[in-house]
């Protein structure tokens, strides 16, 4: 059994998660984290806020959380060496330099986007950006997500352009939606727009723009398991790495 710890185990992922877990037969939840001291009786493992409270041993943690919780993640993961899932999105540029760090002392496996779908679509980004580019194709992403997600753009629409801007030599500009009369569009632009509304678990579309025609790569996940799912493929790949800094691309291999 993967004894596991949850992050954000009283948010909406935290929840399909628990399930997932309790279906399955590889993991076991030995504990989760809150970072409040609310009262979370009906959970069937104990709930910390503080790290020095988690007694059980532990094989992996996977967290679904809030970038707020990133330091308490990376010293408890450090403290007890134990291999890391971080799925949370919305980190800055420094936060992403600390996670960095802290995966040379322990592995971790950081994804914005857990699906085996955006994961393919990645590789044909890689493969295909500058052919299109250097084509004259324009290049927009558009995200669609629920109406209580957090952060804009999601975390996989950062994954995607910064995909593509990589195999552009990084020389392209982000411009997050368009207002106003002097906005017209430059060739070394990346659009990037995110819509809001009601619970769509997640939609990301990367169009490239052409004269007279139009490529576009699309994925939708149809509910939130299968993150969840990736999640899961993603602890028992990383309980079995030495330290380093791993994403979806070391798990999936195409
Ligand atoms: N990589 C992937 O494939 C996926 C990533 N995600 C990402 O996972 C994260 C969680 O998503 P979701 O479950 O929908 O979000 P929820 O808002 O439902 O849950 C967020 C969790 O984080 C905690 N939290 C909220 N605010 C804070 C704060 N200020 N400080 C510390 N902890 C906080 C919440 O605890 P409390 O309620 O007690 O405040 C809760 O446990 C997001 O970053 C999301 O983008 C989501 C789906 C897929
Ligand atoms: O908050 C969500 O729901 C999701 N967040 C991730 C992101 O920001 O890309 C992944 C997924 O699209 C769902």
């Amino acid at each position: 059994m993967i004894k596991t710890v949850l992050y954000g185990v009283n948010g909406k992922m935290g929840n399909v998660l628990r399930n997932k877990i309790k279906d399955s037969k590889e993991f076991t939840v030995v504990s989760g984290y809150n970072h409040e001291n609310e009262d979370l009786n009906s959970y069937d493992f104990p709930i910390y806020n503080d790290i020095n409270q988690f007694s059980a041993e532990a094989d992996v943690i996977i967290d679904f959380s809030h970038p707020n919780n990133l330091k308490t993640l990376l010293e408890h993961a450090n403290k007890k060496k134990i291999p890391t899932v971080i799925a949370t999105t919305g980190y800055n540029e420094q936060q992403l330099r600390e996670i960095k760090d802290a995966s040379k002392k322990v592995p971790i496996l950081l994804s914005s986007n857990m699906s085996l779908g955006i994961n393919v679509i990645t590789r044909v980004l890689r493969q295909l950006s500058s052919f299109l580019y250097n084509e004259d194709f324009d290049i927009e992403i558009i995200e669609k997500h629920h109406n209580k997600k957090i952060d804009s753009p999601s975390g996989t629409a950062n994954l995607l352009a910064n995909t593509i801007n990589m195999e552009l030599n990084q020389d392209n500009q982000y411009v997050h939606g368009r207002v106003g009369n002097e906005t017209i569009r430059k060739k070394n632009e990346i659009g990037i727009h995110a819509v809001r509304g009601g619970t769509i678990p997640g939609e990301h579309q990367v169009i490239f723009a052409g004269d007279d025609e139009i490529i576009e790569f699309k994925h939708t996940a149809l509910s939130k398991d299968i993150f969840a799912l990736g999640a899961m493929k993603a602890a028992k790949f990383i309980s079995k790495q030495s330290e380093g800094l791993y994403t979806m691309d070391d798990l999936f291999k195409l």
